[in-house]
């Protein structure tokens, strides 16, 4: 057994906290011979509802659970942290954006990222989900200048597994055929799920479904889903959110399978010609618990203008943060 690392949670007793908490706590994350010792954030009025989450943890008797705690204060939960997990924040409801959440929301990200620049451990990695996430995931890295910019991602895995999804469906395969998928820019509905390098059990997607179904069936369902389920459920998703962040924090520290990459929203270094600085969803390949760009892919006219596009919206919400932004 390896010695256990420390996972913070925030927003620990909402919808997203609840089922991911278990699972982090099973393995399902970091994997079955890693113990994980949980340190909960929330808010002073969900405290009561953290210690219920807490009971459940206890009453599962998780081998690996090794320690759980909870605080109402960011110093102590992220007190030391190897993982922070920044799901805290309130979700939108039918008719929103998520980029309207961004005064609701970008204040808790600004104190968090101050948070965990004093205390959370120097090679700490950190997923923003709460939303608008790629601009929450730069407002806590610009407040935190003592830890390596690179340390901050975004959540896009969620749109990387129902592009997957879409296209499986579609082609009358499964996910696991799929290869070289990607998501690029913003969590939100200017993002580009691109099937352009994508292999379907060793055939070319583009060469499996038309132009058509692409244009005006895949790009907009993938963008619109979180609004779908929304719709259907009347609470936006919460457990495909919490099994995609698994899979991210998975891949990140434990490597992407050979032959395949992701998409994770990550510091643009320019890499595609992108705004250096701003959290773009890129294709990466994951090894050694360090994520890469994949390189020197063919951008075509048709992805250009919507990589372009998305790549506005961020410069644009960024520009809505400066006084957030040190
Ligand atoms: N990036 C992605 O793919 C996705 C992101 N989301 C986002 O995740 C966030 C959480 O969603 P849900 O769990 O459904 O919401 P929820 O409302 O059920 O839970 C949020 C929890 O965060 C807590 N919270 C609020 N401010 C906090 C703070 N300053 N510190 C610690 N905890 C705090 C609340 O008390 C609440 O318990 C929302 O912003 C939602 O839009 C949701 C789905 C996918
Ligand atoms: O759509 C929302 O507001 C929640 C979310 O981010 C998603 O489901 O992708």
């Amino acid at each position: 057994m390896k010695a256990p690392v420390r996972v913070a949670v925030t927003g620990a007793a909402g919808q997203i906290g609840y089922s991911l908490l278990f699972r982090i706590a099973s393995g399902d994350m970091l994997g079955p011979d890693q113990p994980v010792i949980l340190q909960l954030l929330e808010v002073p009025p969900a405290m009561d509802a953290v210690q219920g989450v807490m009971m459940e943890l206890d009453d599962c008797a998780f081998p690996l659970l090794a320690g759980l705690q909870a605080s109402d204060q960011a110093e102590e939960a992220f007190k030391d942290a190897d993982y922070i997990l920044l799901v805290g924040a309130k979700p939108r409801g039918p008719g929103m954006e998520r980029k309207d959440l961004l005064e609701a929301n970008a204040a808790i990200f600004s104190v968090q990222g101050k948070a965990m620049n004093a205390v959370a451990s120097r090679d700490v990695r950190v997923l923003a989900v709460g939303n608008p996430a790629n601009t929450n995931a730069l407002i806590a890295q610009r407040n935190a200048p003592d830890l390596d910019p690179r340390c901050f991602t975004a959540m896009t895995r969620l749109d990387h597994n129902r592009a997957l999804a879409q296209l499986a469906n579609r082609t009358g395969t499964h996910v696991t055929d799929i290869q070289k998928l990607t998501v690029w820019g913003n969590h939100s509905a200017t993002q580009y799920p691109d099937i352009s390098h994508a292999v379907v059990d060793g055939k070319a997607a583009s060469d499996l479904v038309d132009q058509a179904w692409l244009e005006e069936s895949f790009i907009p369902t993938v963008q619109q889903r979180g609004a779908a389920i929304i719709k259907a459920r009347g609470q936006s998703s919460a457990a495909s959110a919490a099994s995609a962040a698994i899979d991210h924090m998975r891949d990140w520290t434990l490597g992407t399978p050979e032959g395949d990459w992701v998409s994770m929203a990550i510091p643009s270094d320019g890499s595609y010609g992108i705004a250096e600085g701003i959290i773009y969803s890129f294709p990466v390949r994951c090894s050694g618990g360090r994520y890469e760009i994949v390189q020197d892919l063919s951008i075509d006219d048709f992805s250009r203008e919507r990589m372009s596009a998305t790549e506005q919206e961020l410069v644009e919400e960024r520009d809505a943060v400066q006084h957030l932004l040190p």
